[in-house]
Parts: C-alpha cells; structure tokens; sequence
C-alpha cells in the first residue's frame, strides 16, 4: 500500500530487503500484509555457489550460477516486474586472472533478472576495496549495461560515517592498515564516468550504522544532483521513541527530507526490532512522509517542466501560440509587480489633467493593457491613452475582440498591428511598458527592439520606460541529469546539443556558487532622434558594438563535484525600487514565468579541490538587423572549446524578413 502525502498527492515507495529466499513466495506475501510495495531479493543463491578459493578472493574458476529461488512461476509476471530488486551477488577481484570467472559469474545473474524482466539489480560495492578493485568492477557494470539494454544497474554504497566530510577525507582516506580507499562520493563518479552517464545507471546510499552528526552542505551538494533512486535504511539505524516505536535521529530526519522531494524509493533492511515486526517501521516513514511540506502552487504548477529541456522562445522572430500566451498570463507575480510599478509611476508623476500617454509595446493578448488600466484607476488618473502595440497578427486580433467587447478599453485603448522599431507613432509616451525579456534578461531581444522603438523618439525626454534596466546572472551548475538529457537531445538542424542554450527548470541540479552580474542593459528616453527617426535600424543605421557584450565571471567551487554548465536568471528594475527577479537569491516568490537559460558544458568538468577556480567567459555577439547569439567557455580549472563560436548552432533572428 502506497504511502501518500496528504496534500501533495505524491508518492513514498518502501521495499523491505530479504538477505536470503527460501520461499519467494512468503516474502511476497509477507510485505503484502504489512504494507510495503517492493521486495529486494539475492539473485544468486549465495550458500552454494561461494565456494572458498583463497587466490580468487572467495571464487574458484568454475562458478555455476544457481537462482535463489526455483522457478519464474513463483511470482506473477507483473510482480517481478514492478516490484521485485534483485541484488547481484560477487566479489571484486584483487588479481586479474579471477575476472573472467567473476564477470560470467555476474552475467549469468543478470541474464537471470532479464529472464523474470526485473527492473532494477542492485551491485554492492565497498567502501574499502582499492581504486584497483572499483576500477575492475566499474569495467564489469559498464560491459553488463551494453549487453542487458533493458537492465538497470543500482550501485549500492554505504555511506556510514562519511557525510560530515571535510574535502581532506576525500584525498586522504585512508584504510585502517595501510592503502588509500575511496570516499563515498568519488566512488560513484568513478562508476558513473567509467560508464560514461549511462541512463540505466543509478546509485542507492546506504546507512548501516546509527551514530553520526547532520549531514555536511557538501554531502547535499554532490548527493543530491545525482541519480540517487534508492536510501537504503537498516533497522540498526532507528532508535527508540518513549514507547518503544522505531524512530529516526534528527540527522537521518533531515536527510530524509532533503531526498524526498527527488522521489526516491526506500528500502529497509536488517532484523525488525520491535513486537509488531517490520509494520512499525513502515507507519512511522509514512508518518515522516506526510510531515513533509505542502507544496506552494507554483512548484506544482512547474512539476512537469523538471528537467525537461525546451528551446528558447523567439517571440521577435516568431508568433507567439495562443497557449503560449495563456501560460504567460497564469502568472501570478508578473502583472501583478507591473501593476505596482504603474501605480508608482502615475503617483510620481501625474499632477495635472493632461492626457497621460502610455505604450504597450509588444502587447501579446493585452495583460499588461489590463494593468495599466487598473493602475490608472487604482490613482485617479483622469486622462489616459494607451497605445497597444503587437507584431504577431493573431495577438492582434484578440486585442481587438476585448477591444469591441469592453467599453473602457473603446475609450482609451488604440490597438495597432506594428513592429515598434519601425513604428512611427502620433505622438510621444510618457510610458513605455513592455516585457519582451527572456530568461536570461536580453535573449528575447529586448535590448535590440526597445532601443530602436526610443531611437525613434517615442518616448518623451522625461518619459519612463518599464522596466527601465535588467541584468541577467550566471551561476555554476551540477547536473548529471541534465548532462545525459542533453547527450540524447535530438535536433537534425543542430551540429552539437551542447552548444545551445536551453530554457529549462533545473529539479536535479546543484547551483555550485551565488549567481554574478553577467549583461546589463537599461532603457533611457534618447533625447535627440534626428539621425534615426526615418530608419529602421538596419545594419548602417545601428552600431554593432551598441549590444554586444563580453564578461568573464569567475567563482569559487566548493568541490570536489562534477560542472555540467551554467545557469541563468536575471533580474530587472521596473520602477523605483520594484524589481522582478528569476536570480534565486532576489526570487519573486511564486512567479513562474520564466525558467532559468542553460548554457551546457560538452564534457563534464571535474572541480577537485575544496577551493576550485571556475572562470567563465561569454559572449553576446550582434550582427545588426539579422542574429544575435552567444559564444561560451572555461578557462579554469581547465580551457575548454569555445562553444557555439560564430553562433553555428544557435542564434536568435533580428531579420525582419519573417513580417514582410
Ligand atoms: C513575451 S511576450 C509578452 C506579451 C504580453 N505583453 C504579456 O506580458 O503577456 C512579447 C510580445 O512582444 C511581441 N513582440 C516582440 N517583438 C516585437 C516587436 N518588435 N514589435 C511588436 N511586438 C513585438 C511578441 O509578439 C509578443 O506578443
């Protein structure tokens, strides 16, 4: 029986594992009546075929691989494959004459779990083997996963008294006696990259043991990007409440709940220690799961975006859909902060009866015509035009139905189907309201269509432009998730998936550093017009330095961790002090408009210091009147290829060839 949230409507999955099967059956039926949903089971059947062969490290040559339970009959088709783990069942080898015994020994039990179509095999690795040792069984799973495609692999590690880690412990572990063995973290990286990010391959943590203080920040931060799909819980690790009932300590408690939220599985293990058996255990996870928090609407509603990669939207070059538009306007934050800021700007500057001039250029199905009109009332504005201006012809052609249906709106409002660089309008604004910006702040051409709007002279000399700056920001990022769904992102016109950016809500991702200041660009009325008041701004009329930008951002990583790429956000000032904000350190909370803008690494990078230099550079490069793009690379720790030079894969269109 599935544990629920209460409000959340998400899911807890609880296994119990089996050390040994002597009725596959029983063990089935057991979990059936205490409730848990999944089984992990040993594939092979240890006791006969471990037989002690000191040079083979407890193989002889000739293992034969016998299943632990009879036959595939025991348990229904849809049970093994939905609920029942197999553990595989080997020994690293120390020398290499034994690998080829262990390796059959290995593949025997898999072609077993592909035989009863299990959906997962967990292989235990130890936290004391060698490098050596790793290295040989990490070649054993990278071959298994070519030849079981339909396999997953599942690397169990134990994590006992490891996770309060200095980075010291990850370079100087040391075995009790002697050799260096491995931490915890840099174990899983060396399978993980061995088998190249393969997609079937996930990780399980392990905790056998109960005393240890909270979890380190650095713990979190590698553990909780990673394909962690298993916590592994003995019941050693519970303590005992007051009554007697199994519990968890606090640190197990905030592990738990940082982990939850990525939906893992959980599997218990060991003895049960209390009367009524392993049933106590289970109601107090599903008490644990149900004190997790409500989730706010916006993560809901951005739930079946995670990790999902889109392109970003080109609303100059292209038209916007209407359920694009629709999307938009759901927003919550958005209209709600321009509103604020109309209602600022008509406060501070409306003093007399004159007719206030207000333009909305881009105007999409008209929200933020709405908000002007509502900020105009909320003040007392008496007089007021609002000129809605919008290329996309559809758009246009809703504007006008609200227009013939809402009286005030037949007042005011002059709807008009224009591309505002080439507008000439009939008089000047006093405001500019407009939101063409992009996830990074200018990657929807902003800067480029409103200053050719302003170098028109739309705008008065005193007149206010909403916003009227934005700066996008750029942070390190960790993401083997995202890392694999860009490798298997499929695009016949793009060269390389990894030059491109993609507009994406990062669920499995570390941010590595605070975001920094990348572009900045800010929108003042120009005061003298009459060098471009009959051009549009083709390639002679625009300087091509005017947009472009160069930055070199550097940050410091705490690793050792994996950098996939980067992540963008920006903020940008509407007016006064009101600000709207994707940077996750100034969040406009519950606003979720925008998603952060991706710009991928080809290889991932490893940080291994505690103390690792990252030192991006990037580019925002302009040909007048036709594309803009951007150009990408690392200089530290290590240089990279300048990714997406010439815009060959990406660049957003300026052309106005798709009006015409
Ligand atoms: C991001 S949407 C915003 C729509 C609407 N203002 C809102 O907030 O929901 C940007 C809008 O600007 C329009 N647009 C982009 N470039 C334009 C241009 N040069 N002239 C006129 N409209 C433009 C697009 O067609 C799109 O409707």
């Amino acid at each position: 029986m599935v544990i629920t949230h209460p409000t959340n409507e998400t899911y807890l999955y609880v296994g119990l594992e089996f050390d040994t099967v002597s009725d596959v059956k029983d063990c089935w039926n057991q979990i059936q009546t205490t409730g848990f949903d999944f089984i992990s089971i040993p594939l092979a059947n240890e006791r006969r075929d471990c037989r002690q062969d000191d040079q083979n490290n407890g193989f002889s040559k000739d293992l034969l691989f016998e299943p632990s339970v009879s036959s595939d009959l025991e348990l229904a088709g849809n049970i093994w494959s939905t609920a029942v783990l197999g553990k595989i069942h080997y020994y690293p080898s120390s020398t290499a004459e034994a690998i080829p015994a262990i390796e059959a020994y290995v593949r025997q039990q898999l072609d077993w779990a592909q035989h009863l179509n299990l959906r997962t095999s967990f292989v235990a690795v130890d936290v004391c083997w060698s490098e050596e040792q790793h290295i040989f069984v990490a070649n054993m799973i990278a071959s298994a996963l070519i030849s079981f495609p339909r396999q997953s692999i599942c690397i169990r590690i134990c994590i006992d008294g490891t996770w309060t880690d200095s980075q010291q412990n990850h370079h100087n572990y040391k075995k009790v006696g002697g050799g260096k063995v491995m931490h915890h973290w840099d174990i899983w990286n060396l399978y993980r990259q061995c088998c190249d990010y393969h997609p079937c391959l996930s990780v399980a943590l392990e905790c056998l043991d109960c005393a240890r203080p909270s979890p380190s920040q650095l713990f979190f931060q590698q553990w909780l990007s990673e394909p962690v799909h298993y916590l592994i819980l003995d019941t050693k690790i519970f303590l005992k409440n007051r009554q007697g009932f199994p519990v968890l300590s606090k640190s197990f408690q905030s592990m738990l709940s940082r982990f939850l939220p990525f939906s893992v599985s959980i599997l218990v293990r060991g003895e049960a220690r209390h009367p009524n058996g392993y049933a106590s255990y289970l109601q107090y996870l599903g008490y644990l799961y149900s004190k997790q928090p409500t989730m706010e609407d916006s993560y809901r509603v951005e739930m079946p975006y995670f990790d999902y990669l889109q392109a970003p939207l080109q609303p100059l070059a292209d038209h916007l859909d209407s359920q694009t538009y629709e999307t938009f306007e759901k927003d919550p934050v958005k209209y709600r902060l321009y509103e604020e800021a109309l209602i600022h700007c008509f406060q501070d500057r409306v003093r007399d009866d004159n007719v206030v001039v207000v333009m909305v250029l881009g105007a999409g199905r008209g929200p933020l015509v709405h908000a002007g009109i509502r900020a105009s009332e909320q003040v007392g504005v008496k007089n007021i035009r609002i000129y809605a201006i919008e290329k996309n012809p559809h758009a246009v052609r809703t504007l006008k139905s609200i227009q013939r249906s809402d009286s005030r709106w037949q007042q005011i409002v002059e709807v008009m189907e224009e591309d505002m660089r080439y507008w000439n309008a009939p008089e000047k604004a006093d405001v500019i309201v407009s939101e063409l910006l992009g996830s990074f702040g200018d990657n929807e051409l902003s800067p480029e269509c409103l200053d050719a709007a302003l170098a028109r002279g739309l705008l008065r000399p005193d007149g206010i432009c909403i916003p009227r700056e934005y700066t996008s920001f750029l942070c390190p990022l960790s993401s083997p998730k995202l890392f694999q769904e860009i490798r298997g992102y499929k695009n016949p016109n793009i060269p390389s998936p990894f030059e491109i950016p993609y507009v994406v809500r990062i669920h499995h991702g570390q941010y590595l550093a605070d975001p920094l200041p990348c572009f900045h660009f800010e929108h003042l009325p120009v005061v003298d017009t009459s060098s471009h008041s009959e051009d549009p701004p083709s390639s002679s009329s625009s300087s091509p330095c005017r947009h472009f930008r160069y930055r070199r951002l550097s940050f410091q990583v705490h690793g050792p961790i994996m950098l996939h790429g980067f992540a963008g956000f920006f903020e940008a000032l509407l007016y006064d002090d009101i600000k709207m904000s994707t940077n996750p350190q100034t969040l406009s909370h519950g606003m979720f408009s925008w998603f952060p803008l991706l710009f991928p690494l080809s290889h991932p990078i490893c940080c291994n210091d505690s103390e690792c230099r990252v030192t991006f550079h990037i580019w925002r490069k302009v040909v007048p009147g036709k594309r803009i793009w951007y150009e990408w690379m690392l200089t530290e720790p290590i240089t990279t290829p300048l990714h997406n030079a010439n815009g060959h894969c990406y660049s957003m269109s300026s052309s106005t060839s798709t009006f015409s």
